[in-house]
């Protein structure tokens, strides 16, 4: 085969060895020095590396030729994965076909439209004020890496489920009881597995523990879910307020004109909501705040939008939200340099095709390196500078049209939830910002905030970012 340029590689392990413990670091020099169509044989796994907007463009548009649909399948021997979106039942595992299709429709339609959306305005609007009147309370330095985990827990328990599930006090009111194994989920997804790359090494998992804290977590997880359906099956339950989601899912479960789902596919949904929301989320909070906190003048400038909108006002309603351009500015710039998943969620081709000079087979594994993209030089001027002002009158934007910017992903498996995403993070930045002025902790300059990234599928600060909040309004 014509395979596209890649390092050399050693028999068996392949290029595995060359990754490092940053995947995403080591990925991206790699294909500097090889191409933005880069090969690599991880283990048994053969993989292609996407890394500049060329390359996107060429396998997404393709002129026509539909390479969309050949690389529009998920791996479906991932063991983590496979095991908490109950055996490929969810939609971001689900191999491309026919119940993927019809899940993905359910979330488009139904569980992340506009309309469903707007329906959370209310627990958005207050779970941020309960955030807002937290952070007044304490006099110590604020841990924004934990709080925006702890508020985007919050925000997506009761999202989906009606109501936090818990009642212990965690900071925000109330902590949902769903946060730590979904922690734990969240690591153990981000967990690099031998056995994922050698199956033959699957007995690995039995003897290094993995299998056991997979399991455990697993049987938590189900047992929460399963304690959640059931409260929402009380026949004299009221949706009258709103559905969450698990009414939605429930409804077309009942509904015999619908596609039914069944109970392992509705749990399958449901991480999907938790998992996909949580860290992302957080992460683009913390380094838009990071970037700002860093460049005094774009916090200024923001600070002073925010606060002229607010007029005076306790609060920044989500009606505001549109005029709010500069902040909008800051976010996408925050998404171009941060990625929360630097290297998507990793594809599969469903078949052999044709890509310029390369052939690539059915089954070959595909890393985008949305991370690279968004730093290509071809396309973005100084890439490695946190500049808000690039975007000004600049269409290009993060909905998967502009190949040179896609943190929410491409094609007809791009991310269904980035306007669930986007307005919680613009409306906490807002009210961060309205109600309080942020500087650093005595002592430290900007050239001192720690700017290294931690492993996993998304990408987080290494170290949480910590700073002084002093209440203005
Ligand atoms: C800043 C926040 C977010 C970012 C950066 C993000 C990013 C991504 C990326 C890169 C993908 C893979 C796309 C691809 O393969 O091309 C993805 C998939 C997905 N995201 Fe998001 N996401 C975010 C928030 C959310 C939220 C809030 C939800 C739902 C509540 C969500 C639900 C999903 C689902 C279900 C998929 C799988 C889609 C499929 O396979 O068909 N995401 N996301």
């Amino acid at each position: 085969k014509r395979l596209p340029p890649g390092p050399w590689k050693l028999p068996i392990i392949g290029n595995q060895h060359q990754l490092g413990d940053s995947p995403h670091k080591s990925i991206q020099l790699l294909s500097r020095k090889h191409g933005s169509m880069m090969f690599l044989q991880l283990g048994a796994v053969p993989t292609l590396v996407i890394s500049s907007a060329d390359a996107a463009m060429a396998i997404f548009k393709g002129g026509g030729t539909g390479h969309d649909v050949v690389f529009s399948g998920r791996p479906i021997d991932l063991y983590v994965a496979k095991k908490f979106s109950y055996n490929l039942n969810s939609i971001s595992f689900a191999p491309y076909g026919d119940l993927w299709r019809e899940m993905r429709k359910i979330a488009m339609v139904e569980l992340l439209s506009s309309k469903r959306v707007n329906s959370f305005r209310t627990v958005r609007e207050e779970e941020v004020a309960a955030m807002v009147d937290h952070i007044g309370s304490t006099s110590s330095t604020v841990n924004l890496s934990k709080l925006s985990m702890l508020l985007a827990n919050n925000v997506v328990c009761r999202v989906a489920f009606g109501k936090k599930y818990g009642g212990r006090d965690g900071g925000g009111g109330g902590k949902c009881r769903f946060n730590s194994v979904m922690h734990e989920t969240q690591v153990l997804l981000g967990a690099f597995l031998l056995s994922d790359y050698f199956p033959w090494m699957g007995w690995l998992n039995k003897f290094n523990g993995v299998e056991a804290r997979v399991e455990k977590c697993f049987n938590e997880l189900d047992k929460l879910y399963d304690e959640v359906i059931e409260d929402h099956l009380v026949p004299t339950r009221s949706t009258v307020v709103h559905e969450d989601i698990v009414d939605v899912l429930l409804r077309f479960q009942k509904d015999p004109s619908q596609v039914s789902l069944n109970n392992q596919q509705i749990k399958g949904i449901l991480t999907d909501m938790f998992i996909a929301e949580t860290d992302t989320t957080a992460s683009t909070l913390v380094w838009t705040f990071t970037e700002i906190i860093r460049n005094p003048p774009c916090m200024q400038k923001v600070q002073d939008e925010v606060r002229e909108v607010a007029n005076g006002r306790n609060m920044i309603e989500e009606s505001d939200l549109p005029i709010l351009n500069y902040l909008q500015l800051i976010i996408k710039e925050a998404l171009r340099l941060h990625p929360p998943v630097p290297l998507s969620v990793p594809r599969e081709t469903t078949e052999d095709c044709i890509i310029g000079d390369y052939e690539i087979s059915a089954k070959t594994r595909i890393i985008m390196d949305v991370r690279s993209i968004g730093l290509d030089p071809k396309y973005w001027k100084n890439p490695n500078e946190f500049r808000p002002e690039r975007f000004i009158n600049n269409i290009v934007d993060f909905k998967g049209k502009h190949f040179e910017f896609l943190p929410f992903g491409v094609g007809r498996r791009g991310c269904p939830g980035l306007n669930f995403a986007i307005v919680l993070v613009q409306l906490v930045i807002a009210n961060f910002l309205n109600r309080f002025d942020w500087k650093l902790p005595d002592g430290m300059r900007v050239e001192d905030v720690n700017m290294e990234e931690d492993t996993g599928l998304t990408m987080f600060k290494k170290t949480p970012l910590c700073l002084v909040a002093t209440r203005v309004v």
